[in-house]
């Protein structure tokens, strides 16, 4: 048999951290070694001899995890939200000085929502309208969801390339919020209902028709295809990648 992969988990304690930890050790090619909370020592992975982590903390956090990791050359899988451009611009910078080291970086790991992130994205080329509800736990720190940022940035990008508006909105007053908010002209629209766990809607419209592309993940073991996926792919990617769409071969 091959090597495992030495995997350590932080958030261990959490909703997804839970999950992960079970993921990993039901795993045959991967071996658990370190479930790391708030208030455990970073230094622990080194003594612990991890070669991979999976992130799933917090905003606040997972900037100064992930760093860590990369200076001292381990791999990292990251579900956790907050990486706004910056922090993007600014890891890509860390991981040039360490060559050979790679991140993934995916607002989401099931594989049908990548799936329906990427037919938005393609679909949006030829829809007049465009715009994304995404519905999830109260318990949800962060709004609009990482996904939602993700998929209306596709969708922007594609537009673009297309030579196509932001989607027509003739509103002139309203109270503040009713349109949602706007990711690269796209209006995202954020539920919080006590019984959901992730859902995402993108609805487009167009004279006479709508096209809705929704995904649904009912439980949070649909996100751990993805977790093991990207353990398993990081180490052949050296540098930063955001998407575990960068690791699919989606053909779109
Ligand atoms: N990419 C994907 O597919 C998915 C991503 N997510 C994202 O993953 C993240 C976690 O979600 P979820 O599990 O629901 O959140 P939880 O709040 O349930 O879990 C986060 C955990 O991280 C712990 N934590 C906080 N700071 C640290 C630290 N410095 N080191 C180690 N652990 C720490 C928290 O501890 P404490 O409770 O003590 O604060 C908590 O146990 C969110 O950003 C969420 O959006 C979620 C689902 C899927
Ligand atoms: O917090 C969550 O639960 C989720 N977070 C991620 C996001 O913000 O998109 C992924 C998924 O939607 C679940």
């Amino acid at each position: 048999m091959t090597e495992q992969l030495a995997v350590a988990v932080l958030g261990a304690r959490g909703r997804m951290g839970i999950e992960a930890v079970k993921a990993v050790e039901a795993a045959e090619d991967m071996k658990l070694v370190a479930a790391l909370g708030r208030g455990d020592s970073l230094e622990t992975l080194l003594e612990a001899g991890a070669q991979y982590i999976v992130d799933l903390t917090v905003p606040d956090t997972t900037e100064a995890n992930v760093r860590f990791a990369v200076e001292h050359g381990i791999h990292a899988v990251v579900g956790t939200t907050g990486w706004d451009a910056s922090r993007l611009d600014s890891l890509r910078e860390l991981l040039e000085q360490q060559q050979g080291t790679g991140v993934l970086i995916a607002p989401n790991f099931a594989l049908g929502s990548v799936l329906a992130s990427a037919f938005a994205a393609k679909a949006s080329k030829y829809f007049e309208s465009v715009e994304i509800i995404e519905l999830h736990h109260p318990n949800k720190v962060d709004a609009p969801s990482g996904t939602a940022v993700r998929t209306a940035q596709l969708i922007a990008e594609a537009r673009k390339e297309a030579g196509l508006p932001s989607s027509p909105d003739a509103t002139e007053s309203a109270l503040e919020g009713a349109r949602g908010c706007e990711v690269d002209g796209v209006r995202v629209h954020s539920v919080r209902l006590r019984g959901l766990v992730a859902h995402q809607e993108v609805l487009l419209g167009g004279p006479g028709e709508q096209l809705t592309l929704r995904h649904d993940s009912f439980d949070r073991a649909s996100f751990m295809p993805g977790v093991l996926l990207g353990l398993r792919k990081v180490a052949a990617h050296p540098g930063l990648t955001v998407g575990l769409d960068g690791y699919l071969d989606l053909g779109l």
